[in-house]
C-alpha cells in the first residue's frame, strides 16, 4: 500500500532574489511576525470588554474623542492607582492618543438589550472553558475525537449540565447572536407563510421561534433575569400582531435546557433527544 507521506510534493518555484523577490520575502516575514502575535488581539479586546472600555467609549457623545485617562476615569471598574496622579497622567502626556468608538463598537456592547451585540458570543469563545478546548484542537487529528471532549472529558452539551455559570454564558451567547440573525431573516424571508407547524431542533431558550410567532417581541436574556427586571414575560417591548398568526412553533431541546426556556405565545417547548426522535412538523430547522 502506498505511503501517502512519500507522495511527491507540489513544487513551487522559489522567487529569485530580485528586488521583487526580496519585497515578497519582506512581506512574508512581516505577516509571520503578525501571526506570531495574533493571539494578543482577541485577549486585549476581551480585557477591554471586561473593563467596560467599549461601553464607556460608545456611550459618550458622537464625535467626542477621549484620551486614555479620560476613558479610565469613566470605567465602571476602577484601577487601584487613580488616573490623574502618576503613571496614567505620564502616559497621557507622553502619548497624544485621542480615541473614539468606531461603528463596530455598537455591536460589541456588554449593555445592549440582548438582541444587538456579539459581545457574549465573543466572551464565550474566549471563556476559560473554550480556551482550554482550543488548546486541544490538534487532538481532533491525533486522537480522532472532538476537541471539547478531549479537553473536558465529556461532550459540550453534557458539560453544560455540570457548570451552571458556563451554561448561562453559553445560552446568552446563543440567544443574542441567533436573535440578531433571525431579526434580519424575518425582514426578507417569506417562507413561513404556508407553514402550520414549525420545529426548531435544538431551539435552546425558544427565542428564535418566539421571534417568528410574535413579531417584534424581544427577549430579555434568561427568564429569571426578566423577572428581576420586573417583566412578567421575557419581552422587553410590547409585541405587535404576529406576521404568522397561524403558525405553531415547537421548540425542541434537552429537558435541562427547557427548564430555563422562555414562554412565547404560539410556541410549545418539547423535551427530547434529537438523536432518538424529533417532533413532526411541516418544516424543521436547526
Ligand atoms: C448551538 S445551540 C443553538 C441554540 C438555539 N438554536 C439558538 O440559536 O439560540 C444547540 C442547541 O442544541 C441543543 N442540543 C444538543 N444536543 C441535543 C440533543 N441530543 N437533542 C436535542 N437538543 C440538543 C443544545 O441544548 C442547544 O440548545
Amino acid at each position: 500500500m502506498a505511503n501517502h507521506l512519500q507522495a511527491p510534493l507540489t513544487i513551487n518555484p522559489k522567487p529569485n532574489r530580485t528586488k521583487e523577490g526580496q519585497e515578497v520575502e519582506e512581506e512574508a516575514s512581516l505577516l509571520a511576525r503578525r501571526l506570531s502575535n495574533s493571539a494578543a488581539f482577541p485577549m486585549v479586546l476581551k480585557a477591554a470588554l471586561e473593563l467596560g472600555v467599549i461601553d464607556t467609549m460608545a456611550t459618550v457623545d458622537d464625535c467626542l474623542w477621549l484620551s486614555p485617562s479620560e476613558i479610565a476615569l469613566r470605567l465602571p471598574t476602577k484601577p487601584i492607582e487613580q488616573p490623574g496622579s502618576s503613571s496614567f497622567a505620564r502616559q497621557d502626556a507622553s502619548v497624544s492618543h485621542q480615541l473614539f468608538a468606531q461603528p463596530v463598537c455598537k455591536f460589541l456592547l456588554n449593555n445592549s438589550d440582548v438582541s444587538g451585540s456579539f459581545a457574549s458570543l465573543f466572551m464565550l469563545d474566549l471563556s476559560d472553558v473554550f480556551i482550554k478546548t482550543w488548546t486541544h484542537l490538534k487532538d481532533v487529528i491525533l486522537e480522532g475525537r472532538d476537541a471539547f471532549s478531549s479537553a473536558h472529558g465529556m461532550k459540550l452539551f453534557d458539560y453544560i449540565q455540570t457548570d451552571e455559570r458556563f451554561g448561562k454564558v453559553f445560552n446568552r451567547a446563543m440567544l443574542e447572536s441567533s436573535t440578531m440573525v433571525m431579526e434580519k431573516v424575518l425582514k426578507f424571508y417569506e417562507g413561513f407563510k404556508d407553514v402550520k407547524t414549525l420545529v426548531d431542533v435544538g431551539g435552546g431558550l425558544g427565542n428564535t421561534l418566539g421571534l417568528i410567532t410574535s413579531k417584534q417581541a424581544r427577549p430579555v436574556a434568561e427568564a429569571h433575569e426578566a423577572r428581576a427586571l420586573g417583566h412578567q414575560s421575557p419581552y422587553f417591548r410590547a409585541g405587535t400582531a404576529s406576521k404568522y398568526p397561524h403558525l405553531i412553533g415547537i421548540n425542541f431541546d434537552l429537558a435541562p435546557v427547557l427548564a430555563n426556556a422562555h414562554s412565547y405565545p404560539g410556541v410549545n417547548n418539547v423535551a427530547g433527544d434529537m438523536f432518538i426522535k424529533i417532533p413532526k412538523g411541516d418544516a424543521i430547522f436547526m
